[in-house]
């Protein structure tokens, strides 16, 4: 791959930019197909939901794996209800969120990303020329393993973001597993066949989008199209305000909000390790005029050291292998996505 410029930060956040009164700056105005259209009415997808606590318990049926592996192949996404953490405490994340995002940007910007680096709050980055940009401000954290947070980027406003944030990756944690061993099962592989790939020292990396009203959501985009370059993506809507599509043969469809519910889908690196069966959908998110939208997206990232690959048992003459060794995988993910390309296209064989 061509080298890529070093990450640079625009001059302003979103939130600044609609303070400010501006216009709406050109490098904002989406180019890709559906430009203009952008705001068209989309019909929603059937999106399985899953309950948790049939999954992970050893008598889990027939059935209910092959509706895991069914939502897996088809949408590569599902909701998850039964998770184990009350509808209340995900009122209090959004909360947290929301009202880490509602700070003046002279408090957010002491949590500023620094230079050539993705943690810490901040707009969409720059990292290539000619580049569109979301109409996103965010907060990106390492949450887990603990030793590599970042404290200096954890906001302290409000007072209980951190021990809330802390109490959530926990959560996420267990998930996580279940997911993983349930994902297994469902193909009838070893129960630990992708937990032992995905790794003891796998990062969770949380990622907080704040996507304020937009003058033009016919024209601006709050998400580009993408795949995520992790094993799996457990998100956290906003309970109130839509705006997340996924595509399915060439059309877009609006992810509906269950309140209680988190939405996991597949990324690049499941679908490698399953040899193309977990398929990782390509998703965006959509702006609208009138309100405010926050969600909270965590990343399971696979342990770097470690090498993806199809796992034995998904490879074999009916169902060749189709995808490559790649190590360290979300490295070289940013790049690839700022420039509109699929960066699971160069793990193909
Ligand atoms: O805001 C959303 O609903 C989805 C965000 C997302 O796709 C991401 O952060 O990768
Ligand atoms: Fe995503």
């Amino acid at each position: 791959m061509e080298a890529t410029p070093k990450p640079e930060a625009v001059s302003k956040t979103v939130h600044e930019l609609i303070l400010s009164g501006e216009d709406l700056p050109e490098k904002y105005i989406y180019k890709g197909s559906d430009a203009g259209l952008l705001d068209a009415p989309r019909p929603y997808m059937d999106v399985p939901v899953i309950d948790m606590a049939l999954l992970s318990s050893p008598s889990t049926t027939t059935q209910q794996l092959h509706d895991f592996r069914s939502a897996l192949t088809h949408w590569g996404c599902f909701q998850v209800i039964n998770h184990g953490m009350e509808a209340k405490f995900l009122d209090q994340v959004r909360d947290a969120t929301k009202q880490f995002f509602a700070l003046s940007p002279k408090t957010k910007n002491k949590y500023m990303r620094e230079d050539g680096s993705i943690e810490g709050y901040g707009n969409d980055m720059i990292v290539a020329e000619h580049q569109t940009l979301d109409w996103t401000d965010r907060l990106y954290l390492t949450i887990s393993p603990e030793h590599r947070r970042q404290l200096k980027f954890w906001p302290e406003n409000p007072e209980n973001f951190r021990d809330i944030l802390h109490e959530y990756t926990m959560k996420l944690e267990d998930i996580s597993r279940v997911m993983f061993k349930a994902m297994a099962r469902s193909l009838n592989l070893e129960e630990n066949s992708f937990l032992d790939m995905y790794g003891e020292d796998a990062t969770l990396f949380a990622r907080f989008n704040f996507y304020p009203p937009c003058p033009s959501p016919d024209r601006v985009i709050a998400i580009k199209p993408h795949a995520d370059g992790t094993a799996i993506t457990i998100l956290l809507q906003d309970k109130q305000v839509e705006g997340l599509q996924f595509m399915k043969d060439n059309q877009w469809y609006r992810a509906p909000i269950i309140p209680e519910a988190l939405l996991i889908n597949a990324g690049d690196q499941i679908e490698i390790m399953s040899n193309g069966i977990f398929k990782s959908p390509l998703h965006r998110v959509v702006t609208n005029s009138e309100r405010e939208r926050i969600s909270v997206a965590v990343f399971c990232i696979p342990n770097t050291k470690k090498e993806i690959e199809p796992v034995d048992g998904v490879v074999d003459e009916k169902r060749p292998r189709l995808y490559k060794k790649v190590k360290d995988y979300a490295s070289i993910y940013f790049q690839y996505y700022q420039r509109g390309r699929r960066p699971i296209e160069g793990a193909i064989i």
